[in-house]
């Protein structure tokens, strides 16, 4: 009976000694001879060398007959560092606005034109006034400011009684100054009075040209020789970070950066500690386009700004207008400076509008002066206003 029982059982041990051979031996040579056809099917599908050769495939020996691995040249790495940019020394920033004075003339000349013409005029009537007042508030000089240089005209004519052309030109460029107001400090604060760096937030609505202010401002810095940390806190718009990123690089101005959705504030606190760090002179923080009349971003902002001052003083608050936005730049003007106390205005696309008188409107009602100017796309293409410039480029032309 026992001998009956080890009799079976060795049988089956046998069976399944014998079965497993034939079942299970063919089913562990499949994965190997299916690995390299995916891996050729890859190579043939990208039509290029993108394949990294494998451990097995020697770099010394490429398949023969393949172009595609044969144009993997192991030479180069793929892993290889990206060269480093060139860091460009961009012009310093004096005269600037003299340089670029053709492109203000071309777009403000009308205005100019139109008023000495009528200033000329023989008769000096109700009507011409009235004229004059309208070429004005059409140029965006707002209705207080024309009144107030109509009036002004008005009663310097009358002391003069007979004019020249020359006399209607001074007497309308020293008007045009006073209202602009020629002794307003415009020194953008770049340099912090006490020994650590100066810190520039730069705010405004979508689109006005923030993001390319704020590149343009770290040129004109180390233009003239100064540093700057750039501060990437848009972080609602990927494009905006690296748009800041390329600014940096080609000046070699670095560049604080996080992930798309980042806390703003974060970043701006993390960009003042870098600059401290480095022993930087200036730190600009770029923000986020928003509406003013969203209550929620503004209030963010808001925000941004007293996490920055955590860390250190607000030397200068940037409100960056769009000019040919005209009398809608004004109200955004106003809710910025409630929300975040603005010390300075950049005027951008003045090369694009012909209403610069903005300019005029935009201190008058702010109280805050007009500090740089965009005249173009182009890198150096941001003036320090100079109000002097400015009615020349009015009255004169190019
Ligand atoms: N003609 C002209 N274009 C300008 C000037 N300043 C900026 N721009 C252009 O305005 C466009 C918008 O500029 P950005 O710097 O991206 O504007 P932004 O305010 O940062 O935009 P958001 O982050 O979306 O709010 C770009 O095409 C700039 O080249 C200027 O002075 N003149």
């Amino acid at each position: 009976m026992d001998y009956t029982i080890f009799a079976v059982a060795t049988f089956i041990v046998a069976l399944l000694v014998f079965g497993g051979v034939f079942l299970i031996r063919p089913r562990r040579s499949e994965p190997p001879q299916q690995q390299p056809r995916q891996e050729e099917q890859a190579t043939a599908d990208s039509g290029t060398a993108v394949a990294e050769p494998t451990e097995t495939e020697s770099a010394e020996e490429p398949a023969e007959g393949s172009g595609a691995v044969a144009e993997a040249e192991p030479a180069t790495p793929a892993t290889a560092e990206p060269a480093a940019p060139e860091v460009e020394t961009p012009p310093p920033s004096a005269g600037r606005m003299v340089r670029l004075r053709s492109r203000l003339a071309r777009s403000q000349n009308v205005l100019g034109r139109g008023l000495l013409n009528l200033l000329a005029s023989d008769k000096l009537d109700d009507d011409t006034w009235e004229e004059i007042e309208d070429t004005l508030v059409t140029a965006d000089v707002g209705v207080e400011s024309a009144t107030a240089i109509v009036e002004n005209l008005r009663t310097k004519v009358k002391v003069l009684g007979s004019r020249t052309q020359d006399d209607v030109r001074q007497l309308l460029r020293e008007e045009l100054l006073t209202q602009i107001d020629p002794n307003a400090d415009r020194a953008v604060r770049t340099r912090a009075e006490t020994d650590r760096p100066a810190v520039i937030m730069v705010v405004g609505v979508n689109g006005t040209g923030k993001t390319t202010t704020a590149g343009k401002l770290a040129r004109v810095l180390v233009g003239d020789g100064r540093s700057a940390v750039l501060g990437a806190a848009d972080t609602f718009r990927a494009a905006a970070v690296d748009q800041l990123e390329t600014w940096g690089n080609r000046v070699g101005a670095p560049v604080v950066r996080k992930d798309e959705g980042a806390d703003p504030g974060s970043v701006a606190f993390d960009a003042v500690a870098r600059a401290t760090e480095d022993g930087a002179d200036t730190v600009i923080i770029d923000t986020a386009g928003r509406l003013h009349t969203k209550t929620g971003l503004m209030d963010e902002l808001g925000k941004v700004k007293r996490v920055v001052e955590k860390k250190s003083d607000v030397d200068e608050v940037l409100l960056v207008l769009d000019a040919t936005t005209g009398q809608n730049g004004l109200r955004q003007a106003q809710v910025f400076s409630e929300v975040v106390n603005i010390t300075g205005i950049v005027l951008t696309k003045l090369d694009g509008t012909a209403k610069g008188g903005i300019v005029l409107q935009v201190q008058r009602e702010l109280g805050v002066p007009v500090k740089l100017v965009g005249l173009g796309e182009g890198a150096d293409d941001l003036a320090p206003f100079d109000p002097e410039t400015f009615v020349d480029a009015i009255l004169d032309g190019e």
